[in-house]
């Protein structure tokens, strides 16, 4: 059981990834602050991690520029322009909880991953090729959505390395759950920019209460509040941007294959309300591949340090359903399609317009029915 006083945590630790680079002795404190925070918080802030801040700026940058176009430029990298549930998402067009967001979103994934081949399931376009905007018109977004891309992809795989050592296993065990058989890649990056609200909107959901359903998320923050995570005793925490850091947190997966021993935390954005500025943030999230299945076995207790048994299985509070939700596809492709069908309607209703997720949720899962409230 983990230590509950641990668990009602009022800021979030910053992990020291200069450490990982170090002598034997500093890269086993590291795993084992790694481990404390895994098992107790799930949401941390990483320092000297190594990828330039230059990298980091670009992107804010390339964002910027891009949510600055006129919406007919925007229009041509839109969401519905191709299969794969990436490119420009207008404002308040995507749905959490069955409300939409307030904010402006573009999502894309590694720049080499392919459109599946014709006739090929149809859950395999979730991965494809992002819609991304020309040079001519925004200039420097390739090059800065690269960069971060790759160095982000790094900075996860050493992450995930170093989260398979601190649960005892090899560093590269939990690498056949990420890297997709088939060469393409569940890598995304969504650029967020929320801009503020009036303080007597009626909606102020700049994100909805979720968890991350993949691995582990990278997330870049700026000064403007909105970011908080539900600590284990359900109490709501403001995240806050440390200079010179990221915030990471622990996806579905990682909670699931350690028997609920780390933490996939539940967080939402708040809108700014009645603020004057643009709050934008940019998370990486490292997937699984489509292949694995969604209700994957946790890793057998044999091959886990005494201290993750040992917390398995804990109990804590949270505000997202943890039931049904996670029954939802066999694989991670069928649940991803799911819930991108219904997360991106612009996307679905071009590309799919006879599919109805509920109706798939239904067909691709095992003793699933879902109610009439079920807007996850
Ligand atoms: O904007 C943020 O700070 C977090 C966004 C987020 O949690 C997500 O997109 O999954
Ligand atoms: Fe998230």
């Amino acid at each position: 059981m983990a230590n509950k006083a641990a668990g009602a945590f009022e800021k979030l630790p910053i992990l020291d990834v200069a450490l990982l680079r170090g002598s034997a002795k500093d890269k086993a404190q590291f795993l084992h602050e790694l481990r404390e925070t895994c098992l107790n918080v799930g949401f941390f802030y990483v320092k000297n991690h190594g990828i330039p801040e230059e990298v980091v700026e670009s992107i804010f940058g390339a964002g910027k520029r891009f949510f600055e176009l006129p919406a007919d430029v925007k229009q041509k990298s839109s969401v519905a322009a191709a299969p794969h549930f990436v490119g420009w998402i207008p404002a308040e067009s995507e749905i959490t909880h069955g409300r939409a967001d307030v904010r402006e979103s573009f999502d894309y994934q590694w720049k080499g991953n392919t459109a599946p081949p014709i006739g090929a399931p149809i859950w395999k376009n979730t991965l494809g090729p992002t819609p991304f905007p020309s040079e001519a018109d925004c200039p420097g977004f390739d090059k800065a959505s690269t960069d971060w891309m790759l160095a982000a992809a790094d900075l996860g795989y050493t992450l995930l390395h170093a989260i398979a050592e601190s649960l005892g296993l090899e560093s590269n065990a939990l690498d056949q759950y990420v890297n997709d058989p088939e060469g393409r890649r569940a890598w995304l990056t969504k650029i967020n920019r929320y801009p503020p609200v009036a303080p007597d909107a009626n909606n102020t959901q700049g994100c909805g209460h979720h968890t991350d359903d993949g691995f582990l998320t990278i997330l870049a923050i700026d000064d403007i509040p909105g970011l908080q995570v539900q600590n284990m005793a359900g109490t709501w925490i403001d995240v806050h941007r440390v200079p010179g850091t990221f915030v990471v947190n622990l996806g579905d997966y990682l909670e699931k294959l350690t028997g609920g021993a780390y933490v996939s935390t539940t967080h939402r954005v708040f809108s700014n309300v009645g603020g004057a500025v643009d709050r934008y943030s940019v998370p990486f999230f490292l997937d699984p591949h489509p292949l694995v299945i969604r209700n994957v076995e946790p890793i057998p207790d044999s091959a886990l340090l005494p201290e993750i048994v040992a917390a398995r299985n804990k109990d804590y509070k949270s505000d997202v359903m943890k039931g049904d939700q996670r029954k939802i596809g066999r694989t991670h492709g069928e649940s991803n399609f799911i819930n991108r069908l219904k997360s991106y309607p612009l996307c679905g209703d071009r590309w799919y317009p006879d599919l109805n997720w509920k109706q798939l949720a239904v067909e691709w899962s095992e003793g699933f029915t879902p109610g009439e409230t079920d807007v996850w």
